[in-house]
């Protein structure tokens, strides 16, 4: 049987990042893809104009109507909004016993729009983090929910650590916000791997974050190992990034049938 993946995200009009890189994502990698919107977002590549909250009874319809027929091998939460959508998704993850569970903690969009409120932080940590198979943060969201300051590749190591001490099975921290060549660092519980990336020089950025989560939940609801996925997800983002489609007047979409790596 095909593998089954969920996102619950945002929808980006755009097209590069949220619930469409994840479905496109999960299609190029050969799983099944069904969505949970818990936003519609109106933006492209210039930054976000507007966001439409959905009601929190219509996200909870969505993943049930999903895994009650469907069913899932993995899930993965991208923008969530707000501290009550946290806690509902959290409360249906638990009620349906979701093994694979991949967590973007999404708060800001690259051209600056809140994707995630100020006081919605605390809820990650409490409700979402102890269920996560992995948490994917960048560098701003690593330091945001760990309130301290991530200047290092030994911050990030130390800070991937410290994820895994709240209850999440594993993270990697995203080095793409640092300056000079993107390295993520990846802890599982036992011990550290590192994934060295080169900086690719180009504007064309949007929707990284969303697409690198996509492929490992991909890897993992096919049966794969954390680090295999990982390892995949990253050589998938880097071929995205590299060969640009150069759409849009700002941070354009990444290219999401640019890897060429096998089927696993
Ligand atoms: N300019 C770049 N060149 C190569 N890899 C990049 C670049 N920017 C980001 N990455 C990689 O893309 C993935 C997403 O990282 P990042 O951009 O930090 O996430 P986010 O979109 O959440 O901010 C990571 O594997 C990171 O190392
Ligand atoms: C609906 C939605 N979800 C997530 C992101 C973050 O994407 P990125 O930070 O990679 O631009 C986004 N811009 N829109």
């Amino acid at each position: 049987m095909i593998a089954r993946a969920l996102t619950i995200a945002g929808s980006d009009s755009g097209g590069g990042a949220g619930i469409q890189a994840d479905l496109k994502t999960f299609t190029v990698r050969n799983v099944f893809g069904m969505s949970a919107l818990t936003a519609i977002t109106a933006q492209n590549t210039l930054g976000v104009e507007d966001i439409h909250p959905i009601p929190l009874e219509m996200i909870e319809k969505q993943i049930e109507m999903v895994i009650t027929d469907l069913g899932v091998d993995a899930v993965k939460t991208g923008m969530m909004g707000t501290a009550p959508v946290i806690e509902l998704v959290a409360r249906k993850l638990k009620e349906h016993s979701v093994k694979q569970l991949v967590v973007d903690p999404v708060m800001i969009a690259k051209g600056g729009a809140k994707l995630l409120e100020n006081d919605a932080a605390h809820a990650l940590v409490t409700e979402l983090i102890p269920l996560a198979t992995i948490i994917t943060p960048n560098i701003p969201e690593a330091e945001v929910i760990l309130e301290r300051k991530i200047q290092t590749v030994a911050d990030m190591t130390e800070a991937a650590k410290a994820l895994v001490e709240l209850g999440a099975k594993a993270a990697i921290v995203k080095g793409g916000h640092f300056e000079g060549d993107p390295t993520d660092i990846l802890y599982d519980g036992t011990e550290i791997y590192t994934f060295p990336g080169k900086r690719i020089e180009t504007r064309h950025t949007h929707g990284t974050g969303c697409t690198f989560a996509a492929c490992i939940t991909a890897e993992l609801a096919k049966g794969n190992s954390l680090v295999e996925s990982v390892e995949t997800a990253k050589a998938y983002i880097t071929a995205a990034i590299k060969e640009e489609l150069g759409l849009g007047q700002g941070h354009g979409p990444t290219n999401h049938w640019a890897y060429q790596g096998e089927q696993s």
